[in-house]
Order: structure tokens, then C-alpha cells, then sequence
């Protein structure tokens, strides 16, 4: 299992072993000591999602969970593709406001690791998607919050080269009417 950092620190790209044979392949796609060794996060995780989203051009995000049930996120996609994108919202952090991304499909089986004080979200760029997530906190309601997804101050590229499609995007209501940054209230003080 190769764990690579990305620009903004303790974003990783994860890319599992897989062992081909005449069947198909076989891969661990976590391993608790591996993970903690390469990212030095030992916060265990206590609940995995899954989301199906059945049209391309799905945006769900940006989401995330304020203290004390922040969510560190460990994200794949079993079937279809994704842009799944980090937006660091630490304050006092270097890169602050910054994001990265990654693509993240059943082929390459990338995994993205979303550290907590991130905002999460990607965009399906096949229909019939779902994207799988491990959580190091347990879902709180009272503490779900988004940013919205095309805040012009983020400049997302959500997988333009990829097709994804902005003027078709597939929303919640919830994420249709959520805050600028710009506009919203940091709770990761
Ligand atoms: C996230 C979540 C939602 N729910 C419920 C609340 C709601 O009624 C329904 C659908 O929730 P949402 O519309 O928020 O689902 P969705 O838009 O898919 O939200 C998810 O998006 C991705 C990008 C994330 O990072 C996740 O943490 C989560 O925020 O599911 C749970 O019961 N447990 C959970 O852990």
C-alpha cells in the first residue's frame, strides 16, 4: 500500500496492492497499522458510509462536522469515478482556504485520506457512482455544516478535463443553498 502526501500536508493519496490472477485481483483496502504508521493518525475510525448517486455531474459537498465530532474521512469509489476534493479550513494553517484533489475510480482503487478541519466533497463523473468512506467520528447532526461547492474564492476545478459538467450539477437541497466562505462562521478555531 503506497501512501503519497499531497501538496496541502496530511492530505494523502493511497493507492492499495492489488494481486492479479486469472480471476480478477484481490486487495486489502485498509489496514489500521499501515494507515497509522504512514500518516501517524491513530484515531480510530468508528463508522464507514456509502452513497450512491445515480447521475454524472452529482455534487454532495462541502461537508463537514465541527468539534468535538470533527471527521477525519478515508475515501474510495467501488464503481463509477469521482473528483474527490479536501479544502483545508484549519485556522492558522499555511494553506488555509487551499484545496486539492484527486480522482478516484474502481479502476485505480486511489483512495483519498481527508484529514479533520477539511472540507469534503466530490463530483461523480459517471453515472451509477458510489464512493465508500471510513469516519473517525460517529455522524452528530447537530454538528454537519457545508460551504458551498462553487465558491468562487475556492476556484474548485471539479474535474473539467474529466467531464464533469458544472452547468448540469445534481444537487441536494441543502448543498444548493449553502454559504460562501466568505459568509460563514469558522468553527475550527
Ligand atoms: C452523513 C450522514 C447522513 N445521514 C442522514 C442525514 C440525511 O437525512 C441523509 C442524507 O444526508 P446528506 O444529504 O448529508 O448526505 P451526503 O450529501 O451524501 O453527505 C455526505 O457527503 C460527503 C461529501 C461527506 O463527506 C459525508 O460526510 C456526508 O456529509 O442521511 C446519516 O444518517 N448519517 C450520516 O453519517
Amino acid at each position: 500500500m503506497q501512501f503519497k502526501a499531497l501538496d496541502i500536508p496530511d492530505v494523502y493519496l493511497i493507492t492499495p496492492r492489488q494481486f492479479g490472477d486469472d480471476r480478477g485481483y484481490f486487495m486489502e483496502s485498509f489496514r489500521a497499522n499501515v494507515f497509522a504508521d504512514a500518516t501517524g493518525v491513530t484515531t480510530p475510525f468508528v463508522q464507514d458510509n456509502q452513497s450512491y448517486s445515480s447521475q454524472a455531474n452529482t455534487v454532495r459537498g462541502l461537508h463537514y462536522q465541527s468539534p468535538p465530532h470533527a471527521q477525519g474521512k478515508l475515501v474510495r469509489c467501488p464503481q463509477g469515478a469521482v473528483m474527490d476534493v479536501a479544502v483545508d479550513i484549519r485556522t492558522g494553517s499555511k494553506t488555509f482556504g487551499q484545496w486539492v484533489g484527486a480522482l478516484l475510480t474502481a479502476d485505480n482503487c486511489h483512495q483519498l485520506f481527508v484529514p479533520a478541519g477539511f472540507l469534503h466533497g466530490f463530483a461523480t463523473l459517471t453515472p451509477e457512482t458510489y464512493v465508500h468512506y471510513k469516519c473517525t467520528d460517529y455522524y452528530a447532526a447537530e454538528c454537519d455544516g457545508n460551504v458551498a461547492w462553487n465558491d468562487p474564492d475556492l476556484a474548485i476545478d471539479w474535474g473539467r478535463v474529466h467531464g464533469f459538467d458544472a452547468s448540469q450539477v445534481v444537487l441536494s437541497t441543502k448543498d444548493a443553498r449553502a454559504p460562501l466562505m466568505k459568509d460563514w462562521n469558522n468553527p475550527f478555531t
